[in-house]
């Protein structure tokens, strides 16, 4: 069981895009999921949260629908706040929490996005749990210790497979063009399978679905999905363009 490899999924965050127009590059992804990438791999789009109940309503389970981010409290007086309940009800089944543009321009701490992937698992959700190294800190050889400690600051105490998975994303990695080797790749995977292990016991993080992201587009999505302990993707830009995307989950199937 341990051995078994989890079902790849390959997610999109659109981030702060997309209108409601937009539910026509999902109707576009439906239509390109068929059975044969349908029976290897699961897809999930993360839109504004405008645009959750909508696209849920659309996709109708066949692919899923995320948030980008939720409140840790379920409800209360937090202006502009959304809570992991509220995604729920929208039809999310996925939650993004602890994106490097969130930590960046939200100042959110560890403990923050441990408490949100908490709130989503109260929910009903599936917390996409984001951790990776800056650029600096990379070029400071201290990449395995940041992501190490990112991840004992961020999953919550019991997660399982069930509600959690990890997105390593090297923010010098985002929007940029610029990808790790797959060596540097498979060497942060092992690392983050290993801290699981420690945090979520053996058999759980066998489970856990650990994606990379940062610049995947078709062209790389085959090398970089390869690598070993990397069960899909977080898909930024080319998540915005059905066949991009289509083009990345191929990679599992036609
Ligand atoms: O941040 C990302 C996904 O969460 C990656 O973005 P890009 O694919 O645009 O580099």
């Amino acid at each position: 069981m341990a051995n078994e490899r989890p079902r790849p999924l390959v997610a999109g965050n659109w981030k702060m895009n997309g209108l409601r127009a937009s539910s026509e590059v999902l109707s576009e992804i439906m239509a390109g999921y068929g059975a044969g990438l349908r029976n290897r791999a699961d897809l999930l789009v993360c839109p504004p949260a405008t645009l959750v109940a909508a696209l849920a309503g659309a996709a109708k389970g066949a692919v899923g629908v995320g948030g980008q981010d939720c409140h840790a409290k379920a409800s209360g007086a937090h202006t502009g706040d959304i809570s992991a309940e509220m995604l729920a009800d929208a039809g999310a089944s996925h939650v993004i929490v602890g994106h490097s543009e969130r930590r960046a321009d939200h100042g959110e701490t560890d403990a923050v996005v441990r408490a949100k992937a908490e709130a989503a698992r109260r929910a009903g959700l599936v917390a996409i749990v984001c951790v990776g190294e800056t650029q600096a800190q990379r070029e400071a050889g201290e990449t395995l210790t940041v992501v190490a400690s990112q991840l004992r600051g961020s999953i919550p105490a019991g997660a399982m497979a069930a509600d959690l998975v990890v997105a390593y994303e090297p923010v010098w990695a985002i929007g940029t063009g610029l990808t790790p080797t797959a060596a540097d790749v498979a060497e942060v995977h092992a690392l983050i399978r290993t801290e699981l292990g420690t945090l979520v016991g053996e058999a759980e993080a066998g489970r856990v679905r650990v994606l990379y992201g940062g610049s995947v587009k078709p062209s790389n999505a085959a090398e970089l999905m390869a690598v070993a302990n990397v069960d899909g993707a977080l898909v930024g830009g080319a998540s915005l363009v059905a066949a991009d995307f289509l083009g990345i989950a191929r990679v599992y199937g036609a």
